[in-house]
């Protein structure tokens, strides 16, 4: 690499002493020679002194890595305990026992739990289980200790031992595990079951542990000596390790530049730090920390780049790609990523919930975008294999073959070879059918479905149960919502101009989607324009199959090619409605104007072909049967296999119908859409707020939308007068000690930081 003289960008030479300090800093940075002091200078760079960092750490990474390889590793996240003796002030994972009572929930996944997410994510592709937990619980809660006494566990990580095994001859997964503080003797005990493990360094700051009022203050396990000692264990074990730096939670730039320094001082005494993680932190709500900003992306940037300066060229530096948003992803590699770390395509990260994963394929295309090429990895990386790895771990670890092989690798445990497939039908005892859904929700028998949908009583209550914790287990304790205005097209003769009047308010109260449905005598062409021109950046959720069949039969189109221009007009999704059930029979019977069913599904399959996702629902109480239920789940799912295209499922009442009727329909689905539909929607308008608290206990994740009202023909809404104000949402939520989280149409999360770099 070639040293200028420090110049600005107009060419003059740089001479102030501040100018000097940071030039020499980078000029050693570049060389592998940087101090703490050029370290603390160079986090702080900003502006044009930030694009000149970010430059030098580009290419002390490429010098590592000529061939320009950025790797992920396919994970499933198994929070098997978030009971914690810690209590970190900006953690949303953790419970206490009070809040688990409210939840209804364990104080530990059943290794039946823990089996059922395992082996789906073995059936997605994935090759990692993560297991992230709370620190030692027992040493603080009774009810973790008595647990642990009544299953047989001396202690949490015997406990966490177990399961990694269980998961490891079940699955083929391999283990990676986060536990918090480990001794070295605890080290030895874990490791032949998890070629990895991980703890974050976070900070060696002790102000931050030592003064009340701080993040760390009263965490007995994020005294940084304490947890400087677990980077030497892991060390001594011969552990490859992941670890890194909390950034943003009170630090300053010296404790980041020394934490990093202790990283690399540890890493050369062992050489057991197989990836440093520079994670930012995200402010969550109802924590100490929720009035503090995010870390900026300029500051962000800048940690990482100052990461790989002293860490090397050759070592990994991770950034979550969950944490930044797809168009902040460029910069972070500029400054010197080489690993996104875990991406699930299944569960929820669960410390960061209201940040979803990135799907696998937008990831690869967001780092070709930056120059480099996506690859994936075993959660220990190959530079450790075989030397580093437990001889009887080995064989699971070789079993995926070499990395060149892995995208089309799966695990060797049976989940991954067996289809799911339909149990014997026959059962009618609901408790072994849910005993059978325990291991695999999705794989029971139309009739054991059809018998579920019929549960009452304390089955129905071990039924919501199950479904509750699935759900937990994969999209995670957050109640989504969308803000967004609903109109019903045919309830009200809009012009093309109050159109366009409703899409700008509606933008100008802060909602991200206007949803349009209903017959309408306008071209949904002209509908989609106008609102593209008075609304330019709103998700336009619009169209019905059937207003969708009828706009191309207007224009004299095929489906595929009005599709298309519609997509061009401006829309970016569709409601999957203006269906009961996929049944003619009931069609017939219920709603004989609906499109015949095979007319929704091709209009459906299109649509999502086109690019444009779509909801799902079904109606019950229409005088169907739990078969007629059952089928109809199944056609979705089939749909689901070949497009990929429903973002949730809604079940909606068509008439009055008692609450056990609700809870079954809504668990049920649940269940039979795991792996397949991941959100399940309450839809507060058609139920009432206190039956849509009910439902998100019975498998619903989702409240749809707030269906903003505005002043711009209030007439024309879909469910006129029936807001949902963001305050009463997040009464019901915090009611059920969950958190509401806003999420777009398409369940990412709306913009908020400013992407620039000054
Ligand atoms: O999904 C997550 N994965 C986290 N991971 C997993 C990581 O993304 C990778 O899956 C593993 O590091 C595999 O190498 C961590 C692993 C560690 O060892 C230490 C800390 C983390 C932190 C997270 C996290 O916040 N969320
Ligand atoms: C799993 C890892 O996630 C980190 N972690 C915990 N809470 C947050 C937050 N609000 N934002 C970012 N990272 C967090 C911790 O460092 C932990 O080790
Ligand atoms: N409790 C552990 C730690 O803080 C594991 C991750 S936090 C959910 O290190
Ligand atoms: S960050 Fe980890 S140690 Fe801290 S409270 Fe959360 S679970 Fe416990």
């Amino acid at each position: 690499m070639v040293i200028r003289i420090p110049r600005r960008m107009d060419g003059t030479v740089i001479t102030s002493p501040a100018d000097l300090a940071f030039a020499d800093a980078l000029a050693r940075g570049a060389r592998g020679a940087l101090t703490v002091d050029d370290a603390e200078v160079l986090l702080g760079a900003r502006g044009p002194e930030l694009e000149r960092l970010l430059d030098v750490a580009s290419s002390v990474r490429d010098a590592g890595d000529p061939a320009r390889v950025i790797t992920y590793s396919r994970k499933v996240f198994l929070p098997i305990t978030t009971l914690c003796q810690d209590r970190c002030h900006y953690c949303i994972f953790v419970d206490t026992p009070a809040k688990l009572a409210t939840k209804h929930k364990p104080a530990y996944m059943s290794p039946e739990q823990i089996l059922t997410v395992a082996r789906q994510g073995a059936a997605l592709g994935c090759k990692e289980a993560l297991f992230t937990l709370g620190d030692r619980p027992e040493q603080r809660w009774p009810v973790a200790r008595e647990w642990l006494d009544a299953h047989g566990y001396s202690s949490t990580v015997h406990y966490l031992r177990d399961m990694a095994r269980l998961v490891l001859d079940e699955t083929g997964l391999l283990p990676h595990m986060n536990p918090g503080v480990l001794s070295l003797e605890e080290f030895e005990l874990l490791r032949p079951v998890a070629p990895s493990m991980g703890m974050m360094l976070e900070t060696t700051s002790g102000r931050l542990w030592s003064e009340p009022g701080q993040v760390h203050f009263g965490s007995p396990d994020k005294d940084p000596a304490v947890r400087l000692e677990v980077l030497e264990n892991a060390g001594r074990a011969r552990v490859p390790l992941t670890t890194g730096i909390l950034v943003g939670i009170g630090e300053t730039l010296r404790d980041r530049a020394e934490s990093l320094f202790a990283i690399r001082a540890s890493h050369e005494r062992w050489g057991q730090v197989q990836e440093t993680i520079v994670q930012n932190f995200r402010a969550k709500d109802a924590t100490a920390m929720q009035g503090v900003d995010d870390l900026g992306t300029a500051e962000y940037a800048a940690a990482i780049a100052v990461a790989r300066l002293v860490m090397g060229p050759v070592a990994v530096i991770q950034a979550p790609p969950n944490l930044a948003d797809a168009a902040e992803l460029e910069i972070l590699v500029r400054a010197g990523v080489s690993d996104w770390g875990g991406v699930s395509p299944l569960t929820a990260d669960h410390v960061n919930p209201e940040r979803p994963w990135p799907q696998i394929d937008e990831l690869a295309r967001l780092t070709a975008d930056a120059g480099y090429t996506l690859r994936e990895r075993l959660t220990v990386h190959d530079r450790y294999v075989p030397e580093w790895i437990d001889e009887t771990l080995l064989p699971a670890v070789e079993a995926f073959g070499e990395a060149a092989t892995l995208e089309m690798a799966l695990p060797r445990g049976r989940a991954a070879t067996a289809p799911l497939s339909s149990s014997d039908g026959g059962r009618t005892d609901i408790r072994s059918i849910l005993e059978l859904a325990q291991n695999e929700p999705a794989a029971l028998s139309d009739a054991d479905y059809a018998a579920l949908f019929e549960a009452r009583g304390e089955e129905l209550d071990a039924l919501t149960q199950a479904a509750d914790d699935l759900r937990r287990y994969t999209v995670g304790e957050s109640v989504s919502i969308v803000e967004n205005r609903a109109v019903a097209l045919d309830a009200a003769a809009l012009t093309l101009d109050e159109i366009a009047d409703i899409a700008i308010e509606t933008a100008e109260l802060g909602a991200t989607e206007l949803c349009l449905q209903g017959s309408t005598t306008l071209d949904p062409l002209e509908i989609a324009r106008a609102v593209r021109a008075g609304a330019p950046s709103i998700h336009l959720h619009a169209f019905r199959p059937a207003d969708l069949v009828a706009g191309a039969a207007r224009h004299h189109l095929d489906i595929d090619e009005f599709l298309r221009l519609l997509v061009e007009a401006g829309v970016d999704s569709i409601p999957g409605t203006g269906v009961k059930l996929l049944d003619d029979g009931i069609r017939m019977r219920i709603a004989p104007t609906d499109l015949p069913v095979n007319a929704w599904i091709r209009t459906v399959v299109a649509a999502h072909g086109a690019g444009l996702r779509s909801t799902s629902i079904m109606y019950y109480g229409a005088g169907e049967s739990a078969a007629d239920r059952v089928a109809h789940l199944r056609t979705l799912r089939e749909i689901q296999s070949q497009t990929g295209g429903f973002t949730e499922f809604v079940p909606m009442p068509f008439s009055e119908v008692d609450l056990d009727t609700h809870r079954a329909v809504f668990a049920t689905s649940r269940l039979m859409l795991h792996g397949s539909i991941p959100h399940v929607q309450a839809p507060w308008p058609r139920v009432g707020l206190e039956t849509a608290a009910l439902l998100l206990q019975s498998g619903a994740d989702d409240l749809g939308g707030t269906l903003l009202t505005g002043t711009v023909r209030p007439d024309a809404g879909s469910n006129p007068g029936a807001q949902l104000p963001w305050a009463e949402a997040k009464a019901i939520t915090r009611r059920l000690s969950r958190t509401l989280r806003r999420r777009t149409t398409m369940y990412g999360e709306p913009a908020r930081r400013s992407g620039a770099l000054a």
